[in-house]
């Protein structure tokens, strides 16, 4: 069982899947104990740890899983089959980076964030005007959304809204993706008004 949890640059992955870790025990000591029990009721492992979450971006960099470097927007050109053959040997439940779509995955979590306020936080964290808007723009276009129900289909994508919520609250909604009480959504947010 896989979930990626992937979505423009600032939208919150690290943080809201780094505070998920804190939900697993609940997940386990209410019963649901395994990974394969949160997919289909049955428990073949068990229990949920921090191992069970896998940052990409951090995995890219730690084991040098990348294939060039782009000076220019100071980052890496990731190498995706590298990078897919040592998280299938990790076997992590939760895969966050917005790469995570381009891998195998059970369900796909798509996080959103209205463009503006997405700016802003990248802003916030550090990163140039320019690049801010450029990921504002492509987060309006929903270019990952789309990009996440062509590889893995509408039934699979699960869309949520983080610009009003707490990291907490957005961890909450993934474990309901985990445990099965969510259904499946993709389209349910609308940003093309920041592009007019
Ligand atoms: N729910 C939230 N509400 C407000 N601010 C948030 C929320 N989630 C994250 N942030 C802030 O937004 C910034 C980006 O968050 P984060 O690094 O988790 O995004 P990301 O999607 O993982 O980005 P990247 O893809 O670049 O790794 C951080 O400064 C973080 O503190």
């Amino acid at each position: 069982m896989r979930v990626a949890v992937t979505g423009t640059p600032g939208t919150g992955k690290t943080t809201a899947t780094t505070a998920l870790a804190d939900r697993f025990d609940a997940i386990v000591e209410a019963g649901t104990s395994t990974a394969a029990a949160i997919v289909d009721g049955e428990a073949t492992v068990d229990e949920l740890t921090e191992d069970d979450i896998c940052h990409l971006n951090d995995l890219i960099e730690s084991e040098s899983l990348y294939t060039d470097v782009d000076e220019d927007r100071d980052s890496v050109i990731a190498d995706m089959d590298a990078l897919e053959s040592v998280v299938d040997d990790r076997a992590p439940v939760v895969v966050d980076s917005h790469l995570a779509h381009h891998l195998p995955a059970d369900r796909v979590v798509v996080l959103r964030c209205e463009p503006n306020e997405l700016a802003r936080r990248l802003r916030e964290r550090g990163e140039v005007a320019e690049k801010a808007h450029e990921n504002a723009e492509s987060e309006a276009l929903d270019v990952i959304l789309a990009e996440a129900v062509e590889s893995h289909g509408m039934e699979s994508v699960y869309e949520i809204d983080t610009t009003e919520r707490t990291p907490d609250d957005v961890a909450d909604r993934i474990v309901d993706v985990l445990t099965g009480e969510r259904e499946p959504s993709a389209g349910t947010v609308d940003f093309v008004g920041y592009l007019q």
